[in-house]
């Protein structure tokens, strides 16, 4: 017996939507907890299963974790004890590696299986090992265990051969206690490096530069309790958006702070979307003129993010005319247009590229959420098909989507979970 989503399609929404905190950044904050030596709350935490298994690898620490109130975790790490992290809750999510930094940096040790998360096509961390090591840690693989061990950490240059989300932020974690000042260079500046520098600095670390590409982390030897409220989920905002781009009457995405929405902003306009964005909203009007079509490639941040090129290709297979999406981040990241290509989709996929046909109608049927965004893109699917769509695999998507569920139902979607 499996659980399923199943979405009756061509429901006009309509209504508000609040955008819950940030997964990304959610996933990197827990973790960045325990290097401090007092209690930590953080607001705004997203009820999704990614935090979850963050608080099992949390309390088989021996970490006091707490939802105080929803959406409100305490976080009191002083009876931590730092044991090989070896459990089945390692390997669900991409996000339990920023113990290796958190670890590193606490207690210059750590022992930590490979960790899950979504299969995009390979997933290295070699930029992490390699940061870890020219802070001074050696690194050994041990059955299918990394073990990280340095006698002390020492501030030094690094270069990222690519600008790695996860390599700077797990850099960042090891360095905060090191002796001296390591600078990260060509340092990704995705907006949840900086809510992690910001919880950091609150604690008590020396962090300069996070949003541009040069950080420079100077060692503290103390960081203490703090309260932080997480950032808005920007590729949640963008799956919403994209959305009532696609079934909206008049749809209203509250908790959003556009400008990290600039380059889907820009190109939802281009194809013909209209809508206003506010200070903290994106309002998106309905029934628009026939979509044009596009081309899109995805880049760091402040470029096309990759997590919304899934769901906005959706949209794409109802613009008029040949669009091009390629991917510069995870090349074989189109898993989605085959079960896209199920529900009626023309695309034709020559990597790194998918080239969408449009427009074609979209029909309900059997598909699965291969990983997460590829589930995103299916419910968008899903809403603008004719008929029942029914996703499986539905654990991706519950990783990343804070009450999907509930916030579709409430802007008049059909929708419903089952046993199959
Ligand atoms: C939990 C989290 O925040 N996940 C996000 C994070 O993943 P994640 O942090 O894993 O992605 P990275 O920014 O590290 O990856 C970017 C590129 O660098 C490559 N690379 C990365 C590390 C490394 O050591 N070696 C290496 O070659 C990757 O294969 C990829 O091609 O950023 C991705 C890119 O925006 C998003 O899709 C994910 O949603
Ligand atoms: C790929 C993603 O997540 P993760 O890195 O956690 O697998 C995502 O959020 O789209």
């Amino acid at each position: 017996m499996e659980k399923v989503i199943k979405i009756e399609g061509g429901h006009r929404l309509s209504g508000t939507v609040t955008i819950s905190g940030s997964k990304n950044a959610t996933v990197a904050l827990i973790p960045a907890c325990v290097l401090a030596n007092q209690p930590v709350t953080i607001y705004g935490v997203p009820n999704i299963s990614d935090v979850r298994s963050l608080m099992v690898l949390l309390q088989e620490l021996n970490v006091d974790v707490e939802e105080t109130e929803p959406g409100t975790l305490y976080i009191d790490p002083r009876n931590m004890k730092n044991i090989p992290m070896v459990s089945e809750a390692v390997t669900k999510l991409r996000a339990s590696y920023y113990f290796m930094g958190a670890l590193l940096g606490k207690f210059g040790h750590a022992e930590i299986r490979m960790p899950g998360g979504c299969y995009l096509g390979p997933r290295p961390i070699d930029l992490h090992l390699k940061g870890f090591e020219a802070l001074g840690a050696r690194i050994n693989y041990e059955n299918g265990c990394y073990i990280l061990h340095a006698d002390e950490l020492i501030g030094t240059n690094i270069f990222l051969d690519i600008s790695s989300v996860g390599a700077t932020i797990n850099i960042m974690m090891a360095a905060v206690y090191a002796k001296g000042r390591t600078i990260i260079e060509n340092a990704a500046r995705e907006p949840e490096i900086i809510d992690i520098a910001t919880l950091l600095n609150k604690m008590g670390a020396r962090i300069h530069g996070m949003g541009t590409s040069t950080i420079t982390i100077d060692g503290v030897e103390d960081l203490k309790g703090c309260i932080h409220e997480i950032i808005p989920d920007r590729i949640e905002a963008a799956t919403y958006i994209i959305i009532g781009a696609a079934v909206g009457d008049d749809m209203r995405v509250e908790n959003v702070i556009p400008q990290h929405l600039d380059a889907i902003i820009m190109k939802l306009k281009e194809i013909g979307i209209k809508m206003e964005v506010g200070s903290d909203f994106i309002h998106i009007f309905g029934q628009h003129e026939q979509l044009k079509p596009t081309e899109i490639l995805t880049k760091p941040y402040p470029g096309f993010a990759t997590d919304v090129q899934q769901p906005f290709s959706v949209l794409l297979t109802q613009a008029h005319g040949q669009s091009t999406v390629t991917e510069t981040i995870y090349t074989e990241r189109f898993k989605h247009c085959d079960e896209l290509r199920k529900m009626g989709a023309d695309i034709d996929v020559r990597i790194p590229s998918a080239f969408i046909h449009g427009k074609t109608p979209l029909y309900g049927t059997r598909v699965k959420a291969t990983d997460l965004r590829c589930g995103a893109a299916l419910v968008v699917a899903g809403l603008m098909a004719q008929g029942v769509t029914e996703i499986h695999d539905i654990y991706h998507i519950d990783r990343g989507y804070d009450d999907l569920d509930g916030k579709l139902k409430k802007l008049g979607a059909k929708l419903w979970r089952e046993e199959v």
